[in-house]
């Protein structure tokens, strides 16, 4: 195993496909707002801020990782200037981190106080609606994109225990594939028990329809079944996580076969129980010994405490990723990034370009 360090591991241009906006908020603009909107909040300082919302080890139940968004998340949702800035300010922080595309998720009803059933956070009613979550993160990612030199789109969330939701959510996505929005996801606790499913399916079904990109979270937590209804029922293009596909070898060589792409998050995966925490044996490592389609993500930042170069030095640390490695799973994620198909290859010509590789024969088989 190689030597730990504190360097940043693979400084070059890098691609996230798997990132929640809501986990991913700077503590101290937290804080900036919660003053502003008179909120009181268990904190005086951005530290204490980080504190309350970050998991340190392994949660028992998946929903102890979930309740942290209830820390912070009535301060943010349904304030129209605060949903722009954590937009801008994430990519931001994305450009610091070396990436140069982006693709980020979040539940418009989650961060809206009107035209949602029920009002999220216990807020009272207000004036954001869903609609109006998508123009202003849409306005803030566009003026960081011109800022900060870096490429962003977004992906609208589902949520598992929201069915009703899911319509509204296809809708959005319809209405603003031309600002920005590029996908649909469905997030949320795989393991819960909704009765009815159907809502979800239809959501999905329209969006096969009418051209829109799908991924799905499954096989975090949930078994390989939860996989196979993702890709079979939902048509999902890629899986979020994706881990426990590994249990059932029929549908693992299946997905092979398919270049399925599996959105990963190693940090993640390790403090909400997905994973073993001991990072050596991580599906991942099985995933680079047999060259699979996949990408590394933070998943949600601000609760891992975490940055995307956390997750790509654990990777070389315990896992034997080597450089080479970092370029041929970036290069694959540009490939299965829902960009559309002119500005997909731009961007894997860029990465060519900058990792110094001539897009030779030989590296193209490698890719394979
Ligand atoms: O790792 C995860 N698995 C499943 N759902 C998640 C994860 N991280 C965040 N969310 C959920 O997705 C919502 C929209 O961004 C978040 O509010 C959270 O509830």
């Amino acid at each position: 195993m190689a030597e730990p360090s504190t360097e940043t591991i693979f400084n070059k241009p890098k691609i996230e496909l798997h990132v929640h906006l809501d986990g991913a908020i700077r503590a101290e603009t937290i804080l900036d707002v919660a003053k502003r909107r008179g909120i009181k909040l268990n904190a005086s300082s951005g530290k204490e801020m980080k504190h309350l919302c970050t998991v340190y080890q392994p949660v028992k139940m998946f929903a102890e990782f979930l309740a942290k968004f209830e820390e912070y998340m009535p301060v943010i949702a349904g304030d129209k200037e605060a949903i722009r800035r954590i937009a801008y300010e994430f990519v931001e922080d994305k450009s610091k981190e070396g990436v140069i595309y982006v693709e980020v998720r979040y539940s418009p009803h989650l961060l809206a106080n009107t035209d949602v059933e029920p009002i999220p956070w216990k807020q009272e009613k207000g004036d954001v609606s869903p609609d109006d979550v998508v123009q202003l993160v849409n306005q803030g990612l566009a003026e960081g994109e011109k800022d900060f030199n870096i490429k962003a789109r977004s992906i609208l969330c589902c949520m598992r225990h929201m069915p009703n939701w899911s319509m509204k959510v296809v809708e959005l996505c319809k209405k603003y594939k031309e600002d920005g929005v590029v996908g649909i996801d469905l997030a949320g606790d795989e393991t819960i028990n909704v009765r009815d499913q159907s809502c979800h399916r239809l959501a999905y079904e329209e969006a096969v329809r009418c051209g829109i990109h799908r991924t799905v979270h499954a096989g975090e937590m949930g078994p390989p079944s939860v996989v196979k209804e993702a890709v079979e029922v939902l048509k999902a293009e890629r899986i979020g996580h994706g881990y426990n596909t590994l249990k059932d070898q029929v549908l693992y060589k299946q997905l092979r076969e398919q270049n399925m792409h599996f959105e990963t998050c190693p940090i993640s995966s390790k403090l909400t129980g997905a994973c073993d925490p001991d990072f050596t044996k991580h599906p991942l490592v099985t995933f680079r010994k047999d060259k699979v389609n996949y990408s590394l993500n933070t998943d949600d930042p601000l609760i891992f405490n975490s940055q995307l170069h956390v997750d790509y030095r654990t990777a070389h640390e315990y896992m034997g990723f080597t450089e080479e490695e970092f370029k041929r799973l970036n290069i694959n994620s540009a490939k299965s990034s829902f960009l559309p198909e002119k500005e997909k290859k731009d961007l894997v010509n860029k990465l060519y370009e900058a990792y110094e590789m001539a897009m030779t024969l030989k590296f193209e088989q490698c890719l394979q």
